[in-house]
């Protein structure tokens, strides 16, 4: 490693091995270095293989704006197609015996290379990065990586704030504080007694356990997007909003990326396309929908004459799910109105002018890239956070149209809907309408991020209180004591600007 990395403040990002963690954390990671940090980002190995593969990733710290990030994986214990990563439930336990060794072991070996660990930054499912924090007198944060409104949801629910429905009353509606009313199905479907994904919930409310160890909580959403339920939760946690984060004013660095699949190229094919003439389809990661609803969905499509850009991905070999199929003489009847891919660019085919509007899932990342980027959408939340975003969409920030409802409406969406919420969200008084509302929403996302804007001063003062840790900790760690008042205030043999002398 040059020796410009090593003099700066060094801090370890561990991510959950999921698409939808991983990029988020990711582009955090991206953003601190540019800032001037050294950036490690660490997740399980079986998931390292896949992203070296797709992403070019190196084994040399990669410069990015003022600082570098670097990747080093870790085992999590199990045979490389052990089947059981798929049940959270068992997979989990397993991440949290191995990581608990193998990270405070990472770090020992870094502080032997001379780039000491100052603070370690995790998200959600593995809430045991701040215990292991803890046990190394190290400072840790966590990046949210849903909505604050989810957040304040998930809150409420786990300190028993609020009615959430429950068996005796299933179907109430929930007020938060700060928040429109969130209808029985709006509210973050593994609440619901009934759902399907228990293992889910506890997997997300286990971050809610460890709460009071991260000394800041990250969020990738913007305070002018949810200003309201953003100042409510600031009094209660310590939340720092830095999205959207994958807008990134200084220094992109497009080749540090953390995509699981190669992108197939289709911007090729979109630049033959006139402007706003297509639509692009993606359910994110997670999500695989019955074949069936993908009929319907197909033929929605053709029947619309909208050009379409659809990603099929194949499910993972251990998920049980059966591939889907598209119905017989699809393609030939879509012709060049349509492309189907495995995985895309998702940033780039946003921010493309021929994309016109975007069927969604909901995910956070989705939807935080949809509205930074100005476009429309037609909700299909499936499950989860999903719900409740696309409420948000819909009825908040008032850039989508409603395709279902999710978990609880469990029926079959016909192609007729499809058709009708496509040209809904493509042609029209209503279509325009969106895309103005998109087209504010980016213009305030990007004046979030831009310098001085409200995401850029979070971070920047993040920055600046990791740095400031960091004296902390490199004097508590070489016998030292003293008070540092403030991030330009530095003693002891320690110097300003990030950089920490002689820390052993
Ligand atoms: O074909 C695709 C589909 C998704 N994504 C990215 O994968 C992430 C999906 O995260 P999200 O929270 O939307 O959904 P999840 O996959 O977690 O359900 C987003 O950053 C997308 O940009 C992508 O790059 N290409
Ligand atoms: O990544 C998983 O879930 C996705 O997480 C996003 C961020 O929290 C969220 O916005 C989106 O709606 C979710 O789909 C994930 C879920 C379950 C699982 O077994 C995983 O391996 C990943």
């Amino acid at each position: 490693m040059g020796s410009d990395a090593e003099s700066l403040v060094h801090v370890l990002l561990v991510s959950f091995p999921g698409q939808g963690h991983v990029n988020p954390l990711l582009r955090l990671g991206k953003r601190l270095a540019s800032k001037g940090l050294l950036v490690t980002f660490t997740t399980p190995e079986s998931i390292g293989k896949q992203m070296r593969k797709a992403s070019n990733i190196g084994d040399e710290p990669a410069p990015v704006g003022d600082g570098f990030i670097r990747f080093e994986f870790f085992e999590d214990g199990w045979d490389e197609d052990d089947q059981r990563r798929q049940d959270l439930d068992q997979y989990l336990p397993q991440l949290e015996k191995a990581g608990k060794v193998l990270i405070p072991e990472m770090i020992r070996r870094s502080a032997e290379r001379n780039r000491p660990v100052s603070c370690l930054i995790n998200n959600p499912f593995i809430p045991w990065v701040s215990d292991v924090a803890e046990s190394l007198s190290l400072p840790s944060a966590m990046l949210w990586v849903q909505s604050c409104a989810c957040f304040a949801a998930y809150y409420h629910y786990y300190h028993g704030l609020v009615p959430f429905p429950s068996e005796s009353a299933m179907e109430i509606d929930v007020q938060l504080p700060c928040m429109p009313l969130l209808k029985h199905d709006e509210v973050p479907s593994f609440l619901y007694p009934t759902t399907p994904y228990p293992f889910l919930r506890r997997a997300i409310l286990g971050q809610y356990k460890n709460l009071d160890k991260p000394f800041c909580i990250l969020m990738d959403t913007f305070q002018e997007l949810e200003l309201e339920i953003i100042e409510y939760m600031s009094k209660i946690c310590p939340i720092k909003t830095v999205g959207p984060l994958f807008k990134n004013p200084k220094v992109p660095n497009a080749n540090v990326r953390g995509d699981f699949m190669k992108a197939d190229d289709c911007l090729g094919w979109l630049d033959s396309k006139p402007a706003g003439s297509v639509v692009y389809v993606s359910f994110g990661s997670v999500v695989y929908l019955k074949q069936d609803q993908w009929d319907e969905i197909a033929y929605g499509l053709l029947n619309s004459g909208v050009n379409f850009l659809w990603v099929m991905k194949p499910p993972h070999k251990d998920s049980g799910y059966t591939v889907l199929t598209l119905p017989e003489g699809f393609l030939e009847k879509a012709g060049d109105k349509g492309m189907v891919v495995q995985w895309s660019p998702q940033e780039q085919v946003l921010a493309h002018p021929a994309v016109a509007a975007f069927v969604t899932h909901c995910g956070w990342n989705s939807s935080m890239e949809a509205l930074a980027s100005g476009m429309p959408v037609v909700a299909f939340p499936q499950w989860g956070d999903q719900v409740t975003d696309a409420k948000y969409l819909v009825d908040v920030f008032k850039v989508g149209v409603r395709m279902c409802r999710g978990e609880a409406e469990d029926k079959l969406i016909t192609r007729d809907v499809v058709e009708k919420c496509l040209l809904e969200a493509t042609v029209g008084e209503k279509a325009a309408e969106m895309k103005m509302n998109a087209l504010k929403w980016k213009a305030a996302a990007g004046a979030a991020v831009a310098e001085g804007g409200s995401s850029d001063r979070n971070i920047q003062a993040f920055v600046d209180e990791v740095k400031r840790r960091s004296v902390e900790v490199a004097l508590a760690k070489s016998g030292k004591s003293t008070v540092v008042e403030a991030p330009e205030v530095v003693k002891e043999g320690a110097a300003t600007d990030g950089k920490v002398e002689s820390v052993s």
